[in-house]
């Protein structure tokens, strides 16, 4: 099971602080079980691993088999919570070179999470003449980047399979009733899949946003709800032995000791979109009113080596969570050569992770040493159902944190000012006014 420790906190931060934070941590959990916290309307991912949609789970399975069946590449358009969990799983589980590897599972593309013409024409060349199908997902139905990613693809689809062949291959996650997606696929009969009301994107990796794509690359996504399902038992629980807890609880500490940055770091690179799925949920859900710890991630030990000086010697806003997935699946012992040129006999015969361990240890003791607290979570294996347990063990603990700081933990109101300029400056009718002042000041910049 999932696991948090504290490494050598003491120094940095006054004990008994979860006594001291226990009230606060048990208000905001009611707020969490009862949907009765600001935003309450948005926890229905709380108990999501027990009440998700049987009959929908079936059909995720189902169009999973027919495209690894009738397709040799997915194409995934989405941004933010409809994007970072589906590619955070898959790297993690299935490799970061995943498209790269022999398998029977399709290549996956993940398009329409940025405004890049070098990137969408990369993907329509990478598929080439290949068969494939499309997974269209938005909560909203209208957020931009993805709905020109899909035009393209959309065309290529009409191209090469027709208007009905097209309609055949197009899978649209989006809310159950509104939106311009819902429109487009009940008018074209695509499959469709729902985005809870009660989900907001960002806390959605275990709905069809993320289990689609996730399943058609072969990962056991019934492994993934069972260890969400352990973790959210033992958040029901709750208490000081609750991981999600004990994490609420130290980095709110942390950050009212002047700890701003939270640097979130792993010694596999697998992990990496695991982390930038981290950093949505915590930078959208804490970021607001002027408050909030800015999530940042690295990856060890090549991060050591750049941003590595920073972390020992730079400001000390930072403190560090390194996630920990058990031992590595195959053991790489280090060969013995006789004539020792470089000098590394002494580690001849010891495995990857032994080194790799002992460079955590070193990398944890620097970094305290240097004033930057360290917390350590560790999953038992990198499976389907630990990464389970971690994602909703990081859900949980995010809206425990958001409620610790005062704020609404679910919405997103600060980034939809970058959302009406763009419209303006696009020429989006109904934006005429700010257009033209948005012009004038960037004429005067
Ligand atoms: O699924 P949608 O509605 O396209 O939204 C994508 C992302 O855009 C945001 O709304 C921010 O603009 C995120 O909260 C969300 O995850």
């Amino acid at each position: 099971m999932l696991n948090v420790r504290l490494f050598q906190m003491k120094s940095f931060i006054p004990m008994p602080y979860e006594e001291a934070l226990a009230p606060r941590l048990k208000i905001a959990d009611q707020w969490l079980q009862s949907g009765s916290g600001k935003g309450g309307e948005f926890t229905g991912w709380v108990n999501l691993p027990r009440d998700y949609d049987r009959e929908e789970f079936d059909r995720i399975r189902a169009a999973a088999k027919k495209i690894q069946s009738d397709s040799k590449a997915l194409v995934v358009i989405g941004i933010g919570g409809s994007y970072l969990g589906a590619r955070g799983v898959i790297e993690c589980l299935c490799s970061p070179n995943y498209n790269l590897k022999k398998k029977d599972t399709p290549n996956v593309y993940f398009v329409g999470n940025g405004l890049s013409g070098d990137a969408l024409y990369e993907v329509m060349e990478l598929i080439g003449g290949q068969d494939f199908s499309v997974n269209v997902i938005s909560k909203s139905g209208t957020t931009t980047e993805p709905a020109v990613a899909f035009r393209f693809f959309r065309e290529r689809l009409v191209e090469k399979y027709g208007a009905a062949g097209a309609d055949r291959r197009i899978y649209a996650t989006t809310d159950k009733a509104r939106g311009a997606l819902k429109s487009l696929a009940d008018r074209q009969g695509w499959e469709t899949f729902v985005v809870p009301d009660e989900v907001g994107g960002r806390y959605s990796v275990l709905t069809a946003v993320g289990l689609l794509p996730i399943a058609v690359c072969g990962v056991d996504i019934s492994g993934l709800m069972a260890g969400a399902a352990e973790m959210m038992e033992v958040c029901r629980r709750g208490g000081s032995d609750c991981p999600a807890w004990r994490y609420a609880a130290a980095r709110f500490q942390l950050y009212h000791t002047g700890k701003k940055v939270e640097i979130l770091g792993s010694f596999d690179p697998s992990f990496r979109f695991m982390a930038e799925w981290w950093k949505q949920l915590y930078g959208e859900s804490e970021g607001k009113e002027g408050k909030g710890i800015f999530p940042a991630s690295v990856e060890f030990t090549a991060d050591l080596h750049s941003m590595g000086q920073y972390i020992q010697q730079g400001e000390r806003i930072l403190f560090e969570t390194v996630v920990r997935m058990g031992p590595s699946g195959h053991p790489m012992a280090v060969p013995r050569d006789e004539s020792d040129g470089d000098g590394l006999n002494f580690l001849a015969g010891r495995d990857m992770d032994f080194i790799r361990d002992r460079a955590m240890e070193g990398t944890l003791l620097a970094h305290s040493e240097g004033g930057v607290p360290n917390l350590i979570v560790e999953t038992e294996d990198k499976s389907p159902r630990s990464l389970g347990q971690l994602i909703y063990f990081f859900e949980y603990a995010c809206g425990l944190s958001g409620y610790l700081l005062g704020v609404n933990p679910f919405d997103q109101p600060g980034v939809e000012s970058y959302k009406k300029n763009m419209f303006a400056l696009l020429g989006k009718p109904g934006y005429e006014e700010l257009a033209g002042q948005l012009k004038a000041r960037l004429e005067n910049q």
